[in-house]
């Protein structure tokens, strides 16, 4: 049998080369990420079905940093027109974990009206409502709870209640065992923030102020991710990963996925495998909607111009593409050093890298008294007006129904439009949590093989800036707080004067339209509000074909987004088995 000739390295079957894939199996899934190897070790559980899984980058990226320029793609999306033409970075994982192998592993939820949010586009019978991925919200990860002795200085709460402890699961969600002793006085200075909730724990679908865990094993004190908890250690010969080999092309009969096209990295060689279920598409937002339009799903102007063989018209897939932006607004201490914490005693220092943990998570009604007037210009606008030009009227027709549902949102005290992470440090970074821009992935027509190009449309819709703008302001205040005030902090960018005009321009000059959380370039949402999947992630107009991954996700949670990938996994797994 191939799989005996494959290396085992502890992991699932490595297939080397193309030969070694069988001929069929009962799931091919493109893409060994996140959500790929959830639903690949799901799959495989109970030995009924076999799984193929195709990952176009290397096997392994152990102990390489995050940052190391090996484990990503290249990718610079086009100059953004309203960001002074600077062009972005598209960061994402390449490597078997994909890009959960390279995050920055802050373990996040949204709140409930986002994910209720999601139910609302998704329509009356979704089951994508808070109450309805809750629960696999608690299978998809290990909580552990924090040190007793650190809960208590530090003020660290959660609800065991809103988390599981599956022994099946083994992404682990896991607090550091060291916080410096500043981050009390921070904490302090940003409960007393006017109307700041403080939750038990922000997991249970609450915005406030709350200390949130890493994904992290906190036995090994490693980084826990899809391949460590979906891959290593499991070996089953019904499990078999072949990488290095790219996904090219869906392959069908009629308008029932069959299989898959797929060639080596780096030469032409056709090579195809047969899918008796189901193929799945977990390449990421980024390559999913390339998987699919070079399959002759998608935009019908655009295939055209690719000249590819229109198989079935879905003008939404590459459309609706939202992550989440920020930029840093600069302190330093006038008197040279900032608030002391209180001497507790600590040994060591292993915090984590998504450390100190501690942020604010804050609706614009929290932030502002200026909330209804936003709400209400946004409200006013024409849906199309800053969608591109020839937009298809379906795609249009959901963003409509996206504006109403953010206009809600923006008044919402429990929708978080602000991250404000706190590092014990003057100043820092801002994080917008929801997009009202929407921009387009899609294939290059001249080469559509070739990396999709990247439009964020970053700041194209102006509350954006409005809201950035509130952003910048509510830092003001925090850093404005009585407990800071002896510390004397001072504004170094953009400067404390630098308002109205000046400060957009100034956002226009420094943001950063991603933090690398990509969604919604398949979204899950009717085909005539320009979605692309249903309700069970199946792709509108076709047989045994779903998406699994950031890319459904209709709206931006109020949160990062590696949890909600992982939920998204682990609800289809019971819907595909
Ligand atoms: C630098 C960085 C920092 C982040 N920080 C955080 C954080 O702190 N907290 C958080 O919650 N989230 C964070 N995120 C976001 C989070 O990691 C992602 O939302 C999530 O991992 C995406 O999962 P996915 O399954 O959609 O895609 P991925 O995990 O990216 O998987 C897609 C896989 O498909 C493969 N692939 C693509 N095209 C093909 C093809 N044609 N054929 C075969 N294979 C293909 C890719 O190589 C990749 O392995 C961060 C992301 C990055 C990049």
């Amino acid at each position: 049998a191939p799989a005996e000739t494959a290396e085992r390295f502890g992991y699932a079957n490595i297939l080397q080369r193309g030969t070694q894939v069988r001929d069929a199996y009962d799931y091919i899934i493109a893409g060994a990420g996140t959500a790929g190897l959830t639903l690949a070790d799901r799959l495989t559980a109970d030995g009924k079905y076999s799984v193929l899984v195709i990952e176009y980058c290397y096997p392994s990226s152990n102990g390489r940093n995050f940052l190391d320029p090996g484990i990503s793609y290249n990718i610079s999306s086009i100059p953004q027109v309203d960001m002074n033409n600077r062009e972005q970075q598209v960061r994402i994982g390449c490597c078997v974990g994909g890009s959960s192998a390279i995050n920055g592993m802050v373990f996040v939820r949204g709140t409930k009206p986002e994910y209720d949010g999601w139910a609302e586009l998704g329509g009356t019978k979704s089951t994508w409502d808070w109450n309805g991925v809750l629960p696999y919200f608690k299978k998809a990860s290990h909580f552990n709870p924090p040190d007793e002795v650190l809960a208590k200085n530090f003020n660290i709460t959660w609800d065991p209640e809103v988390w599981g402890q599956d022994p099946d699961t083994h992404i682990y969600a896991s607090y550091p065992n060291y916080e410096e002793p500043v981050m009390i006085p921070f904490y302090n200075a940003a409960a007393k923030m006017p109307k700041m909730p403080i939750p038990k724990d922000g997991a249970g679908g609450k915005s406030g102020l709350f200390w949130f865990p890493t994904s992290m094993d906190n036995q090994k004190y490693w980084r826990s991710y899809s391949r460590t908890g979906h891959y290593d250690n499991i070996k089953r010969d019904n499990y078999d990963v072949i990488t290095m080999h790219k996904v090219k092309k869906i392959l069908f009969d009629g308008t029932t996925a069959t299989g898959v096209q797929f060639s080596p990295r780096d030469t032409n060689q056709t090579l195809t495998a047969r899918a008796r279920k189901e193929v799945i598409i977990s390449a990421g937002t980024v390559h999913t909607p390339q998987i699919l339009q070079n399959s002759g799903i998608g935009p019908k102007d655009l295939l055209t111009q690719a000249k590819i063989p229109i198989l079935i018209e879905l003008p939404g897939v590459g459309q609706n593409f939202q992550d989440h932006a920020y930029l840093a607004v600069n302190y330093q201490w006038g008197n040279g050093s900032g608030p002391i914490g209180p001497n507790i005693t600590q040994t060591g220092n292993p915090s984590s890298i998504a450390g100190p943990n501690l942020g604010a998570w804050i609706g614009l009604p929290t932030m502002t008294d200026d909330f209804e007037k936003i709400a209400s210009r946004y409200e006013a606008q024409d849906p199309a007006q800053y969608l591109p030009k020839n937009t298809h009227p379906t795609v249009i027709a959901g963003y409509k129904a996206f504006q109403k549902l953010h206009a809600k949102l923006l008044r919402s005290t429990n929708s978080n439009w602000l991250w404000l992470p706190i590092f014990g440090q003057p100043g820092g970074i801002v994080m917008s949590m929801h997009v009202v821009s929407h921009g387009t992935i899609n294939i290059d027509p001249a080469n559509p093989d070739a990396e999709p190009i990247v439009d964020y449309r970053a700041l194209s819709n102006p509350i954006d800036l409005d809201i950035m703008v509130e952003n910048i302001r509510y830092m003001r205040k925090f850093m404005n707080s009585s407990a800071f005030a002896a510390s004397r902090p001072t504004e170094t960018g953009p400067g404390i004067n630098v308002e109205g005009n000046e400060l957009k321009e100034w956002i226009k000059s420094v943001l950063i339209p991603t933090n690398f959380h990509p969604i919604a370039t398949a979204a899950k949402k009717p085909k005539e509000m320009g979605g692309v999947v249903d309700e069970e992630l199946r792709v509108h107009g076709t047989k045994g074909l779903r998406i699994v991954d950031g890319s459904i996700m209709p709206t931006l949670p109020g949160a990062n987004t590696q949890q909600s990938v992982y939920m998204i996994a682990e609800k289809v797994s019971l819907l595909t088995c």
